[in-house]
């Protein structure tokens, strides 16, 4: 048989849950499924994602890469600016394949938009006033507050910058085909628009350009990302969870969240892949938290959180399940060397690599983890690239898809959201809030 790409183990799930269990799961998976495939569920309208590595046009393809080159050319720096979906699958593509200390002779991509902070905004408008850059502002709404401000104060900058016809070629826009403030700001200033496709809601939409162009701005194969994703979604078409670890994924998280075990936690042993999870915590906290039901996301870096969040893990309150991402290959390894003295007491470890000193505290820790009666599972890729990367999107988008209609919610909406959005135009006295303004204000 062919190896598999991904590797799913699950032993140290299985003495939590029952096997007839699984086999009433593989009933309500099969149903899932059906549901998603046929597009007959709730949000169907936003499944655009799962048939997008099939129709992505290459010319498209072409059109980011020739636009990332130009950006390449004219910029030290490519400032990205979005939140949530418009956000987190470029910076987790960017933070997995980009080395740690990157030699600065590539672009830059830095973020903007993605929080309130003042102080983040002036030391970034600080930075870029000494750096030749371009913006690529993404908004599917078009209407977001956090990446509108940031926009703003950037888009002054650059107007400080460069004459008017250099700002226009600085600026990129990826957001709704028509609707929108961004489109109408984007149409009359003739900057160059991409399209975020009607049904892919953001936290579906990496392999849009929203993410594709910042992610090909920082030097990464988009193709061969694309090529991962593809092959994540030829993959996952079988039902039996057997022999389909997306369906086995979303059996056992349902299970084991049935069981009580109302948190997530995902784990990496490889800090590359921290904002991967910050992605991944959108996707299923947007998807499932809803309806006064969903599994609780969170993450960690093993072996830095073992030594502030592994006590809890180990011994406390058993509500958490871990799902831990290890990567076969590291990009570098280093053997340890010998020391005289050895006062540091290591010469135990002479001529043993950091991976796998690193791989023997992951193993060790999931049986510590199993004996302390924490569930766990293990998904295991050959090594960190585009390719891989892509395959994870797929993977758990797939898994997110199904997952929502096993909890039988709305995985492709996020009406929560709103709510703090409300409250704060009231308080920042937005027009038409007036009576909400006060009120809160009066609440306060
Ligand atoms: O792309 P935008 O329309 O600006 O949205 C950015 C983000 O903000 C919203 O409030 C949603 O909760 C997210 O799902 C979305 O990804």
């Amino acid at each position: 048989m062919k190896e598999k790409y991904l590797n799913l183990n699950y032993n140290n799930v299985l003495p939590f849950v029952e096997l007839s269990d699984l086999k009433l799961m593989q009933k309500e998976i099969n149903q899932a499924r059906k549901t998603l495939d046929e597009k007959t569920g709730l949000g169907n309208d936003y499944i655009g994602w799962t048939n997008l590595v099939d129709e992505i046009s290459p010319e498209l393809i072409d059109d980011i890469q020739i636009t990332a080159k130009k950006i390449k050319k004219q910029s030290d720096v490519l400032v990205v600016i979005g939140i949530g979906g418009s956000y987190l699958g470029a910076k987790a593509a960017i933070e997995y394949m980009k080395p740690y200390f990157p030699k600065r002779k590539s672009l830059e991509v830095v973020f903007a938009g993605q929080n309130l902070s003042s102080t983040y905004l002036s030391e970034l408008l600080d930075y870029l006033k000494k750096k030749d850059f371009t913006v690529n502002v993404i908004s599917k709404s078009g209407t977001t507050t956090e990446p509108a401000v940031a926009f703003r104060a950037i888009k002054q900058l650059l107007e400080e910058k460069y004459s008017y016809d250099e700002v226009k070629e600085r600026i990129i826009a990826t957001t709704d085909a028509s609707k929108g403030a961004l489109r109408t700001l984007a149409d009359q200033e003739g900057y160059k628009t991409y399209i975020v496709p009607d049904d892919i809601g953001g936290r579906f939409s990496v392999l849009t350009p929203v993410g594709l162009l910042p992610i090909a701005a920082a030097g990464i194969d988009i193709k061969k990302m694309l090529r991962g994703a593809k092959a994540a979604k030829r993959n996952y078409k079988v039902k039996d969870i057997y022999k389909n670890d997306v369906h086995m994924y979303v059996a056992l998280r349902n299970l084991l969240y049935r069981k009580g075990f109302a948190l997530e936690l995902l784990v990496n042993n490889e800090p590359k892949l921290n904002y991967f999870s910050e992605w991944w915590k959108q996707l299923f906290g947007e998807s499932e938290g809803k309806d006064l039901k969903g599994l609780f996301v969170s993450s960690a870096s093993f072996t830095t959180d073992l030594h502030s969040l592994g006590q809890f893990i180990q011994e406390g309150k058993k509500v958490l399940f871990e799902t831990m991402i290890d990567i076969q290959e590291p990009e570098k390894d280093l053997y340890i060397g010998h020391d005289k003295n050895n006062l540091d007491q290591l010469n135990y470890l002479e001529n043993k690599s950091v991976d796998y000193v690193n791989r023997q505290a992951l193993k060790g820790t999931m049986l510590a983890h199993l004996d302390g009666q924490t569930p766990n599972m293990l998904i295991t890729i050959p090594k960190i690239d585009a390719y891989s990367f892509g395959y994870l999107v797929y993977f758990f988008e797939l898994a997110c898809g199904i997952s929502g209609y096993v909890l039988n919610v709305n995985p492709f909406n996020q009406p929560g959201v709103e709510s703090y959005k409300k409250n704060m135009f009231a308080l920042l006295d937005k027009p038409g809030y007036e009576s909400l303004s006060k009120e809160l204000k009066e609440r306060i």
